[in-house]
């Protein structure tokens, strides 16, 4: 699968606890992420990471592109609620296209707790014949 990873700074701390703690599982897929969120992935766990460019400049967008092209699986997005972003509509523009595209998107760590889970358990393979019936 391809799974994208983006968290805002005030949950960069939470995406690294997940993604290390989940390491075994995330390292079996191709990562991609914004481009701060992937750099710091990157340096805590090894795991390799497609890095976009970082949210504010156009990460949010790029990952949104690949979305509207069939080539993203999953979005684990920790967002912060109470920080306003400069680039709010990047993100907004993002999760409407998983919601276009059906694409499985969560937003918090709770969240991300249970697709991990389901991700091991085979529940996204439905993915795999979407991507192949449009190959
Ligand atoms: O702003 C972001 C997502 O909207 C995240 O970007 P960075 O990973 O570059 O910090």
């Amino acid at each position: 699968m391809k799974i994208s990873l983006i968290a805002h700074d005030e949950k960069k701390e939470a995406m690294i606890q997940f993604a290390t703690s989940y390491q075994h599982i995330l390292e079996k897929h191709d990562l991609f992420a914004t481009g701060t969120t992937g750099k710091k992935i990157e340096e805590a766990t090894g795991l390799n990471v497609f890095r976009f460019e970082s949210g504010p400049l156009g990460g949010d967008q790029q990952i949104g592109a690949k979305i509207a092209e069939n080539k993203m699986d999953l979005v684990i997005f920790f967002r912060d609620p109470l920080t306003a972003q400069p680039h709010e509509p990047d993100i907004s523009a993002l999760m409407r296209l998983c919601d276009v595209y059906q694409i499985p998107l969560v937003t918090n760590l709770a969240g991300a707790e249970v697709m991990i889970r389901a991700l091991k358990a085979g529940f996204f393979d439905w993915r795999n014949l979407v991507r192949e019936n449009e190959d």
